[in-house]
């Protein structure tokens, strides 16, 4: 196996349209996403997926996903008000719980209620299963199938997945009876009274295979169970890191708000607009400069699979390839003093990040993240709510972070701030 973490390596590994194949430690998920965009090899099923879920990415279509940010965040807002006057709030588990809510109805079409039932089945079955994924990792004894069909965690991955499975499959069938039989004359009677029907994920997957596109029960599942695991855990992360830096950069959170206070003037009920999102300019450079200290996914994996030549010397067939995302942001060349939280470099006319693989918390290449731009909406919508409602301040005592890079980075003592009541 090799790790990389030099800009020239990394580009000819990103840039590469045959080094598409996902390293075998991402098998661990394969229970239970299968072989969907994330998992997949770079193969003629692939391309065909990748090809049929674009379009589902578009702002159009983005655009019908402001209110569930709004909603969810809400409840999130609700949550947080309890911990005002608290010394320390680790707030992970909070924003964790609200993008599951979130890429539940936009995957699903369905609301799982994890911030109210945080003890559900499905939301301890998706837990579970990103513990699982992690203990498998970094556990050699866990990672042979031979011991591991003894152990406890087996028997856990085989009742959550099944779990999980159960939901999926029953959501699909419910949305598919009523595409079938119902949603068209009731969606023509609400448009007509000017309300339009919300379509998640599933709805365009559906969609597709009624237009003729070779899609079973199974890929439309796999595809769901991915973005459940690809969209939630990323997002929380990305949203509480950023959380956290402007706990500890009060100057730039001032800046954050006074944006937001030019958008909403004092009103800090107004639901959040696509267009006030596209407006958060300088919150959109603080998202990105946190997500280049901390990237949400910190390193991708790939396989070679047939023997390639890299300057001079022969990478051979089944080496493995590490690509460090969080060793390449925090290389001084590409950003002076990398260490420091500096949101000025994506904001307007600065270069960070000009380079085509030099940030890169997304991946690049063709195997980047599909989700995306909805990703950065979302982060957005979230703290934009957050900051209209709260004053983020450091924890007391100060909390130093103790980074773990697992499936996606965490701190292994939690995330945590303070919250004060802000009047906006
Ligand atoms: C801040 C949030 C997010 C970050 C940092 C992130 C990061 C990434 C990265 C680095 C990859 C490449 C993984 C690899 O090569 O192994 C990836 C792939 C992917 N992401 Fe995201 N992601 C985020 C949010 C989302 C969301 C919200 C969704 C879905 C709604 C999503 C869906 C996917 C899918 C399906 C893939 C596989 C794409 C393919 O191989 O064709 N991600 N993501």
């Amino acid at each position: 196996m090799i790790v990389v973490n030099d800009y020239k390596c990394l580009e000819f590994f990103l840039n590469s349209t045959k080094i598409l194949d996902k390293s075998p430690e991402y098998k661990f998920l394969g229970e239970w996403l299968g072989t969907g965009l994330l998992l997949s090899d770079g193969d003629e099923k692939w391309k065909r997926h990748r090809k049929i879920l674009t379009p589902a990415f578009h702002f159009k279509i983005l655009e019908q996903f402001v209110d569930t940010f709004q909603s969810n965040t809400n409840i999130l807002v609700e949550k947080l008000k309890k911990e005002v006057g608290k010394s320390s709030t680790d707030i992970y588990p909070y924003v964790n719980l609200c993008t599951l809510d979130i890429i539940c109805e936009t995957a699903m079409g369905t609301q799982i209620h994890a911030q109210e039932h945080s003890n559900s089945e499905y939301v301890t079955s998706v837990k579970a299963m990103c513990k699982i994924i992690i203990d498998r990792s970094f556990n050699p004894f866990l990672q042979y199938t031979f011991p591991y069909i003894f152990t406890e965690q087996y028997r856990t991955e085989k009742k959550s997945v099944k779990i999980l499975h159960d939901v999926t499959n029953s959501v699909i069938k419910k949305r598919q009876e009523e595409v079938e039989n119902h949603i068209n004359a009731q969606s023509a009677e609400l448009e007509s009274l000017g309300v339009k029907r919300r379509l998640a994920f599933l709805d365009l997957l559906l969609e597709e295979k009624k237009k003729g596109q070779i899609l079973s029960d199974v890929h439309i599942r796999e595809e769901v169970d991915t973005f459940m695991f690809a969209g939630h855990d990323t997002t929380a992360s990305g949203l509480s890191f950023t959380l956290y830096c402007l706990s500890e950069h009060p100057e730039v959170q001032q800046a954050v708000v006074n944006e937001l206070q030019d958008i909403f003037e004092d009103n800090k009920t107004r639901s959040i607009t696509l267009r006030d999102l596209q407006e958060m300019k300088y919150m959109e450079a603080v998202i990105k400069e946190s997500l280049r200290l901390y990237p949400p996914v910190p390193f991708t994996g790939r396989e070679v699979k047939e023997d390639v030549e890299y300057d001079g010397t022969v990478l051979p067939e089944g080496l493995g390839v590490v690509l460090l995302i969080y060793g390449i942001h925090r290389d001084p060349k590409l950003f002076p003093e990398p260490e420091k939280f500096l949101p000025e470099r994506f904001y307007s006319e600065n270069t960070a990040g000009k380079l085509p693989f030099g940030y890169i918390p997304f991946s690049a290449g063709s195997r980047n993240c599909i989700g995306q731009r909805f990703a950065l909406l979302e982060i957005k919508s979230v703290l934009a709510n957050i900051l209209r409602n709260f004053i983020i301040l450091p924890s007391n005592p100060k909390h130093n972070l103790e980074i773990v890079a697992e499936t996606v980075i965490k701190s292994a003592n939690g995330v945590c701030v303070q919250l004060k009541e802000r009047e906006f």
